[in-house]
C-alpha cells in the first residue's frame, strides 16, 4: 500500500483538497483550527463493510460506534447510508433523537448506564440495550416495570481475548471493567436472569475486544468464543440467538509505520469464521452487527492548524507550533498517538527539515508530533494533519478555555458547518458569578 500523503489529492494551484475544496479556502473561511471531514470518504467505508456482507450473504447491521465522533449531521449522514448506531450515553441518544434518527437502529452501550439513560432508551424505544453487569439488569427490570414497556437487550461479555494494542484500547480480557465474564459463569446467570423476564427480549451476544487493532485472529477467537457459547446455551437451555455483535476495533493507518488490511478484510474474517463455527455446531446462521467507530470516523477526518511561533533549540530540535493541539486531539499526549502532517499549500513539497510539532496549551505534553518531516514553514502556513477524524474533536475540552474548534464537512467541492466553533461566550455560558459572602 502506498504511503497517505501518495494518496492526497491535490488541485492546479498544487493545495491539499478535500473533498473538491481546496483547504486553504476552508483555512480563510472556516478559520483555524478546524476539523474537516471528507464525507465521501464515510460513505465509502459504510459501503465497504456492506458490500462485505452482502458477498458473504449474511443479515447484518453496520452500526457506527458514535463515540469516534458524533453529532447531528454525522448521524444523519449515517442514517443516509442505512447505518445504525451505537450510543454510549444519555448525550448522545439525545444527539440521536435530534438527529431523527431512527430509534430502532440505536444500540446502548456502557458499564454504568443511569436510570435515567435506561428511562430515556425505554421511553424511545431504541433498537437494544447491551446489558453490562447485574446492577444493570436490575435497574432495567424497575425502569420496564415502571412504564409497562418492553425491550430487546443483547449481553456483553468479554471473550477473553487480549487485543495488541496500547492497554487503554483493550477490552475483551478476563480483567477488564465491561461485560458479563464467561468463564465464570455470569454470563450464563445473566441470560437466566433476562430470559425470565417477559419485559426483555434476548436477543442475542455482543463482545468488543479493543481499539485500534492491526491482527484478524483476535477477532477470529472472539468470534468462535462467542458462538461456542451461544452452542453451550442452545444445548444447556435451547436458547437460540438471533445476533452475534463483535463490535469494532478495526485498526486504521495513521503514518507510513501502518500497514493494515483494508477494515471490511477483518469482517470478512470474522464473518467467515462465524459461518464455519456456527455450521460446525449446527446452529442457524445468526445475523452479525459490527460497530466500527475509527475505520468510519478516522481516516475521513483532518485537523487544519496554522502554524505560529517557533523555536529552535540549537544542537537538539525545532518546535513549530499551531494554534491547536491537546484541546483538540489530546491522543498524542494520552496514548502517545503517532500522526502525519503535510503542508497544505503544498503537501509534496520536497522535505527540508524535522521538527517537532506542538500545541499552544500551557503543558510540556502538549506535542501534536514528535517528529514530522516537512518542508520549510513560515508563520501563517496551514497545516494539515492527517486521519484525525476518530476520537478527536470527540474527546475534545475547554483546556486553558480555549474554545473547541468549528467542524466542516466537504462533498463534492461543497462545505457545509456540522458543528460552529465555540466563542469566548460559549466558554462562559455556564458560569455564574461568586455569590458567597465571606
Ligand atoms: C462496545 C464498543 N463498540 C465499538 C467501539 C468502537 O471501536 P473502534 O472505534 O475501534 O472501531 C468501541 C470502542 O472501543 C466499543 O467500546
Ligand atoms: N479513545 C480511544 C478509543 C477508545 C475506544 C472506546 N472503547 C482512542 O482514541 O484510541
Amino acid at each position: 500500500m502506498s504511503n497517505q500523503i501518495d494518496q492526497l489529492t491535490t488541485n492546479q494551484a498544487g493545495h491539499l483538497e478535500i473533498g473538491g475544496c481546496d483547504t486553504l479556502d476552508l483555512a480563510k473561511e472556516y478559520g483555524t483550527p478546524l476539523v474537516v471531514y471528507d464525507v465521501k470518504s464515510i460513505r465509502d467505508q459504510i459501503h465497504h463493510f456492506q458490500k462485505v456482507f452482502e458477498d458473504n450473504d449474511v443479515d447484518y447491521a453496520v452500526s457506527y460506534a458514535s463515540k469516534a465522533f458524533a453529532c447531528i449531521a454525522m448521524f444523519q449522514l449515517i442514517n443516509q447510508e442505512h447505518g445504525h448506531i451505537d450510543v454510549v450515553s444519555g448525550g448522545e441518544l439525545y444527539t440521536a433523537i435530534q438527529a431523527g434518527f431512527p430509534m430502532d437502529h440505536v444500540s446502548f452501550h456502557g458499564n454504568n448506564k443511569s436510570r435515567e439513560e435506561l428511562e430515556m432508551a425505554v421511553d424511545h424505544q431504541i433498537g437494544v440495550i447491551m446489558l453490562d453487569n447485574f446492577h444493570e439488569i436490575d435497574l432495567l427490570k424497575q425502569v420496564l416495570e415502571e412504564r409497562n414497556s418492553h425491550i430487546n437487550v443483547m449481553l456483553r461479555v468479554t471473550p477473553g481475548v487480549s487485543a495488541h494494542t496500547h492497554e487503554y484500547d483493550q477490552t475483551g480480557q478476563v480483567d477488564s471493567k465491561f461485560g458479563f465474564d464467561l468463564k465464570s459463569g455470569q454470563a450464563r446467570q445473566a441470560l437466566d436472569q433476562v430470559l425470565a423476564d417477559p419485559r426483555m427480549t434476548m436477543l442475542g451476544i455482543h463482545a468488543h475486544i479493543g481499539s485500534q487493532i492491526f491482527e484478524v485472529k483476535g477477532f477470529e477467537m472472539a468470534a468462535t468464543t462467542l458462538v461456542d457459547t451461544l452452542g453451550d446455551w442452545h444445548e444447556e437451555i435451547g436458547y437460540t440467538a438471533k445476533v452475534v455483535n463483535v463490535g469494532g476495533g478495526f485498526g486504521i493507518r495513521y503514518t507510513q509505520a501502518d500497514d493494515p488490511i483494508a477494515p471490511e478484510m477483518f469482517v470478512d474474517a470474522i464473518v467467515k469464521a462465524i459461518k464455519k463455527r456456527t455450521h460446525e455446531l449446527g446452529l442457524p446462521m445468526p445475523a452479525v452487527w459490527i460497530e466500527p467507530g475509527r475505520s468510519i470516523a478516522g481516516p475521513a477526518g483532518y485537523n487544519l492548524y496554522t502554524v505560529g511561533s517557533r523555536k529552535d533549540v540549537p544542537g537538539i530540535r525545532s518546535y513549530v507550533t499551531v494554534d491547536g493541539g491537546m484541546g483538540d486531539n489530546i491522543r498524542p499526549a494520552l496514548y502517545q498517538a503517532k500522526y502525519e502532517a503535510v503542508l497544505a499549500k503544498n503537501p509534496k513539497a520536497p522535505i527540508k527539515e524535522t521538527v517537532r510539532v506542538a500545541g499552544k496549551y500551557c503543558e510540556s505534553g502538549d506535542i501534536l508530533i514528535q517528529k514530522q518531516d516537512l518542508p520549510a514553514t513560515q508563520p501563517g502556513d496551514v497545516l494539515a494533519m492527517l486521519a484525525t477524524g476518530a476520537y478527536g474533536y470527540a474527546m475534545a475540552s475547554n483546556y486553558n478555555r480555549n474554545p473547541r474548534p468549528a467542524v466542516v464537512f466537504v462533498e463534492n467541492g461543497h462545505s457545509q458547518v456540522a458543528i460552529k466553533r465555540e466563542s469566548f461566550e460559549d466558554l462562559v455560558h455556564l458560569d455564574e458569578p461568586f455569590n458567597l459572602s465571606d
